[in-house]
């Protein structure tokens, strides 16, 4: 039966699901029914990460033991630092991710994804093993030892521990928490639709989240991230700004970090990372990229007015990072590590009534074309 082409997929439903759903014109995000200001306020990454796998808040008990299961998994064979040694220092942290992940799933070959304690497991690793990588590759770039998990320390502490071999400021934690927290999911975003249909295969979750974190890396996507801070050093001063951004807009260029397939409004995350921005600026001093951005902002209101373009998730999360003195190439990895338990609670619910992907085309080619013999073309 033939149907409209829709370039994009846009508005064409791949899925149904009961993961997290937007409303884009009130500006509403929600993980399983529960709005993401309330998570932030109330919830932690590793319970949100349980929430949106298996469905409910934890109880007591269930919370302590998925923390403890992923604490108790942190670790990496000694294999995948040496992997990582022999990658090239000057590459993309996304690409040195996504090798290792691919990697990792050699160790733990399992591939019955029909098996419902070997699929526990292999989500647990994965939430659990992503941040170890990607502080290892940011040390053995720079020629430093990776440090190992910490036991004791929570999970985003322990991350922020792991980059620096020192304990975070309480707030820089919290706030870390909360932008893990608003990366988590997003209902069928261009990773997560990559991911579901590597899943729809029967591939094994490793090689799942792995064509998700590359189709993450792009500027459109995650990488915008990483974009918007090289944008506000460019622009380099709040004075500068407007006559940026409309030169930008009148050489019909895009401002990166703004704008969105669904959202007509404003994104609500990058609502909550400015006021996470405010938070941290007002403890631990101002910052002169926030004052930049503001700018922009103000000015890309006035300009596209009425075009529905606004911050994005992306616009005001690698402020918060640049604060917490992160490299700017690794805040799109920094997007996989929470974005990958979206990822897996997609897996799993596509299991659950696997089709495999196999879409149509509108075939534009010819047809009986004679075949020229090499001597006569
Ligand atoms: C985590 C995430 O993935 S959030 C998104 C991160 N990506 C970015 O921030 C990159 C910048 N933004 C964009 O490229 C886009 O807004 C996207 C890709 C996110 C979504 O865009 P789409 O729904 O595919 O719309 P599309 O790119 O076709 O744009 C529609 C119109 O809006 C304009 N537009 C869209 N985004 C922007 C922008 N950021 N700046 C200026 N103009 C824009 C386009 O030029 C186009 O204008 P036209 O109709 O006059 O040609
Ligand atoms: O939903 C999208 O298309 C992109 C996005 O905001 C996300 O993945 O967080």
């Amino acid at each position: 039966m033939p149907h409209d082409f829709m370039p994009g997929l846009d508005g064409v439903p791949a899925a149904t699901s009961s993961i997290s759903d937007v409303d884009g014109q009130r500006g509403v995000l929600e993980y399983r029914g529960i709005n993401i200001e309330t998570l932030c306020a109330q919830s932690s990454f590793l319970e949100t990460s349980y929430l949106l796998l298996f469905g409910r808040l934890p109880t007591r008990p269930e919370l302590d033991r998925w923390t403890s299961d992923i604490t108790h998994h942190r670790r990496i064979k000694f294999r995948i630092n040496d992997l990582l040694k022999c990658l090239p220092e000057t590459g993309h942290p996304m690409d040195a991710l996504q090798a290792a992940v691919a990697a990792l799933g050699m160790f733990y070959p399992g591939r019955q994804v029909k098996d419902a304690e070997n699929n526990y497991w292999s989500a647990v690793r994965l939430i659990a093993k992503l941040p170890t990588i990607v502080a290892a590759w940011a040390r053995l770039r720079h020629g430093n030892d990776p440090i190992p998990p910490q036991d004791d320390l929570e999970f985003s502490e322990n991350f922020l521990y792991m980059l620096t071999e020192q304990t975070p400021h309480p707030l820089w934690k919290d706030i870390f928490d909360d932008c893990l927290i608003l990366h988590a999911e997003h209902t069928m975003n261009a990773s997560t639709f990559t991911g579901l249909v590597t899943a729809s295969t029967l591939a094994d979750p490793y090689t799942v989240v792995a064509s998700s974190i590359g189709a993450l890396k792009g500027p459109l996507h995650g990488g915008a991230n990483e974009e918007v801070i090289q944008m506000l050093r460019e622009i380099g001063s709040p004075e500068r700004a407007r006559a940026y951004v409309e030169h930008k807009l009148a050489g019909k260029q895009k401002l990166m970090g703004f704008g969105h397939r669904v959202y007509k409004v404003k994104d609500p995350r990058a609502t909550i990372l400015q006021g996470l921005c405010e938070r941290l600026f007002t403890a631990c001093g101002p910052s002169p990229l926030y004052a930049i951005a503001v700018e922009v902002e103000r000015t890309a209101d006035d300009l596209l007015r009425g075009k529905g373009l606004y911050p994005n998730v992306d616009f005001y999360s690698g402020i918060i990072y640049d604060q917490m003195h992160i490299d700017t190439d690794l805040y799109t990895p920094l997007f996989a590590m929470a974005r990958v338990s979206g990822w897996l609670a997609h897996w799993l619910e596509q299991l659950r009534g696997n089709k495999l992907f196999r879409p149509d085309q509108i075939y534009s080619g010819e047809h009986n074309r004679p075949y020229t013999p090499l001597t006569q073309r």
